[in-house]
């Protein structure tokens, strides 16, 4: 792809170079504070490149469409081994995302059978089920805070459909490790350089993570000697698949798939169902429309399934227009392997390059009224609608490393926002909500509704949790 906006200026005198230098530094305290902001200032003042930060914290920023095009079609130019090498100890080095080239195709297709459209619609009833035992805590006039229950049952939704029903029997301690695990990934990468130097943080979630690799293991061992299980999950999907040559998962593979599933699938999911519920309730009309949707789609005393929830056009629109307003990864990155030239800029290898979905998500030059959620604009019938190019729109992001739970995050983020809805009727107790975090993004101050009904007509009552 040719290069856009050149607008490099090469500082010559020793005192020029110290003021950018220094300028640098400042974006990066900016960037560090408010990444969600400085983006857009640092994209209108510098176009699609910005070098942020200095010595071993330096990255270049690469935003807009053309720069999500250009890293995502060119992966022969990237490594993610390098990129995520400092997430190998939480993630594990034969997870999907940290590693490249034929490794990265041969467990990709090792992985990818436990993500079929049948294995994906088996979680359907794991997601209502869970987000059931939530709202039946719930009381007419109650005013609850939703956003803790809820991120729990789907993150316990997740273990079930990896796992089967037995292993969230008890899963209170398993939940506590992968959240300490989160949240050492969710930081930034100068923060987590800093904290591996052996602060109690990191070394917290090594334990963690320790503990989540111990847990998994016992998963696998039990249902060997099970021989099986009835249950269609993903551990037992992984533990069958064959590549061409007839070869699995080695043991250790096997462990990083299952707990970088778990990582990668729990807190995006949740904070895309509460986004989600955020943005109905906060546009009254939404949430009334979805109310009809569902009544019509899936009526009262009939169990929620694929069938009903794949048929709700507004459903799908409200989870879209959510994912691009609110996409839970705020930023991605990529390290350079081999130089190259970009927006007049040149990358040398070892270059850290971090570009934006939310940022491009936001962008008056791609989007009419963007800041304003409107699921209409993914109404192909509706007036300007306008089908957005891949490198304009990309909540699980592109190319080889796609995300490979999309199907499976989307449809337990509308079966779970669907069963609420046949449920309870809800209202925003307080408008406004800020983000917080750049992986697993989520309303900072959680999400605090008012219970004006409930509806035990659609209650599960078959459900095995
Ligand atoms: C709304 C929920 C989700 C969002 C927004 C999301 C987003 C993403 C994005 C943007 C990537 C690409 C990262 C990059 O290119 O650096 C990714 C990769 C990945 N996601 Fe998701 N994800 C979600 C749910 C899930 C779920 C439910 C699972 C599995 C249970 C999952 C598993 C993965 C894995 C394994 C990768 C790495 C793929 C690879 O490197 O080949 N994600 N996700």
């Amino acid at each position: 792809m040719a290069p856009t906006t050149t607008r490099l200026r090469v500082p010559t005198d020793p005192i020029t170079r110290l003021r950018s230098r220094l300028g640098q530094i400042g974006d990066l305290k900016d960037f560090s504070t408010d990444p969600y902001s400085a983006m857009d200032r640092l994209h209108d003042r510098n176009g699609p490149v910005s070098w942020v930060g200095t010595g071993p914290i330096r990255f270049a920023l690469l935003l807009g469409p053309e720069a999500n095009e250009f890293v995502l079609g060119n992966t022969d130019l990237f490594s993610w081994s390098r990129a995520f090498e400092g997430l190998v100890p939480l993630a594990g080095p034969g997870a999907l995302l940290v590693n490249d080239g034929e490794r990265h195709r041969r467990l990709r297709s090792l992985v990818q059978p436990a993500f079929t459209a049948r294995a994906v619609h088996a979680h359907v009833a794991t997601v209502r089920a869970h987000v059931d035992r939530v709202v039946d805590t719930w009381e007419r006039a109650d005013v609850v805070e939703v956003s803790g229950a809820f991120r729990t049952a789907l993150r316990r939704a997740t273990i079930q459909s990896l796992f089967g029903s037995r292993a969230v029997a008890d899963d209170a301690p398993l939940q506590a490790r992968l959240q300490t695990v989160h949240e050492a990934i969710d930081t930034s990468s100068l923060v987590r350089r800093v904290q591996s130097l052996g602060l109690p943080s990191w070394k917290r979630a090594l334990a963690a993570r320790a503990h989540v690799q111990s847990w998994v293991a016992g998963e696998i061992a039990r249902y060997r000697e099970a021989g099986g299980d009835p249950e269609h999950h993903v551990l037992g999907t992984l533990l069958r698949s064959r590549d061409a040559d007839g070869a699995g998962l080695t043991e250790d593979e096997l462990s990083d798939q299952l707990i970088s599933l778990l990582e990668a699938g729990a807190e995006t999911t949740s904070s895309a169902f509460v986004w989600t519920l955020y943005e109905a309730l906060a546009d009254r009309r939404v949430w009334e429309a979805l109310a009809e949707e569902v009544r019509e789609h899936a009526p009262a005393g009939e169990e929620l399934g694929a069938e009903h929830v794949e048929r709700m056009d507004l459903l799908d629109r409200a989870v879209r227009e959510t994912l691009r307003l609110r996409p839970a990864t705020v930023v991605a990155s990529r390290m350079t392997a081999t130089p190259f030239r970009f927006g007049g800029h040149d990358f040398g290898p070892g270059s850290k390059i971090v570009f934006s979905p939310y940022h491009t998500h936001r962008l008056a030059s791609v989007w009419a009224d963007p800041l304003r959620f409107d699921p209409g604009r993914w109404d192909p019938s509706g007036d300007g609608y306008r089908k957005p190019r891949p490198h304009e729109y990309l909540p699980f992001g592109g190319g080889p490393h796609r995300c490979v739970g999309a199907a499976f995050a989307t449809l337990a983020v509308k079966t779970a926002i669907a069963q609420v809805v046949r449920r309870a009727d809800l209202w925003l107790a307080r408008k406004g909500a800020h983000p917080s975090g750049l992986i697993g993004m989520r309303p900072k101050e959680g999400l605090t509704v008012l219970v004006t009904g409930t509806h035990e007509a659609n209650k599960d009552e078959e459900a095995t949790v």
